[in-house]
């Protein structure tokens, strides 16, 4: 990848002649089944730029999930900066929003209301466990959004990882969507930047508010490079890293303090359940981290593990010796585990990531 980047041929995308930026947007718009495609730096400013071009009249109105992405963790970026109202609908545990609750969210033409012009989903849904949304759904709410005179915007941060899963090919899986946001910087491994997927009128419109938002660049081609090696590369290994989160699943079941709903380790993501009292998901994390295994907490008592193909199987092992170790330091106050983190620190394995 790095290789990739020292010799890419590059010029100046501000100006639209960047050839390696060129040929990686038009690589992911055949990939994606959309007329265009436009690299950004990053997944939030793929979303924004994707909500505002959808919902570029004042008063616009965007469906999305109360548990989503673009509700939550970006700075409610799409009403500070677009102006757009956001009509959260509650988030099943699945990821998915009832049909009938996003149809009851549609606004009808009222004086005293927003308009509605867009339904957004996320797929695969990140605080759901990266669980996937299927195709038949996602073509479902886009009939719904197209019967309305709607527009649909997928966040597909992980749309790679849903598509792995399901066994559904990527431009399938997305064919009812307006545009996608996908992350190339996640799972895939490039060192940054998202693209943005959908007509070339959007997109169009996209390349001019991208570069509003300050997300003009110039020799870009050098993360396009990287980004294409990583779609290159790395889609294939997917498969294994969601292997590889069940197997995490199931040696964290098998300790009595943890549980993890085994049908819900879809994808590359383990959220696992503290069900012992005394151990706080922030503790069990600054104990993992000693070992250095990173894992993030998501409640006081549940905590997030996410895979990637540089995470191998005996991670992973290396990995559930590691909560067993915290569960005995955390319960038995670090008496024995110091001895045995001292004498054997520097004989663990290097540093792995989970
Ligand atoms: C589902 C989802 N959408 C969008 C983003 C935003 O991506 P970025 O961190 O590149 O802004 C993330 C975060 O990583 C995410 O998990
Ligand atoms: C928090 C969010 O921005 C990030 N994508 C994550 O999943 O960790």
């Amino acid at each position: 990848m790095r290789a990739a980047m020292a010799a890419a041929d590059v010029d100046d995308d501000v100006r639209g002649v960047d050839p390696t930026a060129h040929r990686f947007q038009a690589e992911m718009a055949a990939l994606m089944g959309k007329e265009a495609a436009l690299f950004v730096p990053s997944g939030t400013m793929g979303n924004l730029i994707s909500v505002l071009v959808h919902c570029d009249v004042r008063g616009s109105e965007a469906i999305l999930g109360d548990n989503s992405h673009i509700h939550l963790y970006e700075n409610g970026g799409i009403s500070t900066i677009g102006g757009v109202h956001p009509r959260a609908v509650r988030n099943n545990p699945d990821g998915t929003m009832d049909v009938d609750e996003i149809v009851a969210a549609i606004r009808h033409p009222d004086l005293h209301c927003p308009t509605t012009r867009l339904i957004c989903l996320e797929n695969t849904h990140g605080n759901s466990g990266g669980r996937c949304l299927s195709v038949e759904y996602t073509d479902k709410i886009g009939e719904i959004a197209r019967s309305h005179g709607l527009k649909l915007h997928i966040d597909g941060a992980r749309i790679f990882n849903a598509s792995v899963a399901l066994g559904v090919p990527v431009d399938r899986l997305v064919k009812a969507a307006d545009s996608v946001s996908v992350c190339l910087s996640k799972g895939l491994g490039a060192p940054i930047g998202s693209v943005i997927v959908g007509s070339k009128v959007f997109i169009d419109k996209a390349k001019i508010l991208r570069k509003t938002l300050g997300g003009g660049m110039r020799q870009v081609g050098v993360l396009c490079a990287a980004a294409h090696v990583a779609v290159r590369d790395t889609v294939g290994k997917l498969a294994d890293d969601h292997r590889k989160a069940k197997s995490l699943a199931d040696g964290l079941n098998k300790i009595g303090q943890f549980a993890v709903d085994s049908a819900t380790v879809q994808t590359n993501m383990v959220f696992l359940d503290i069900v012992d009292s005394r151990i706080s998901s922030d503790k069990l994390c600054q104990v993992l981290k000693k070992h250095n295994v990173l894992a993030n907490p998501s409640s006081f008592t549940s905590v997030r593990l996410v895979l990637h193909y540089q995470i191998s199987d005996n991670d992973v092992q290396y990995a559930l010796t590691c909560f067993e170790k915290a569960v005995e330091e955390l319960l038995l106050g670090g008496t024995r585990l110091e001895s045995l983190v001292d004498g054997t620190t520097e004989n663990l394995m290097g540093t792995s990531q989970i």
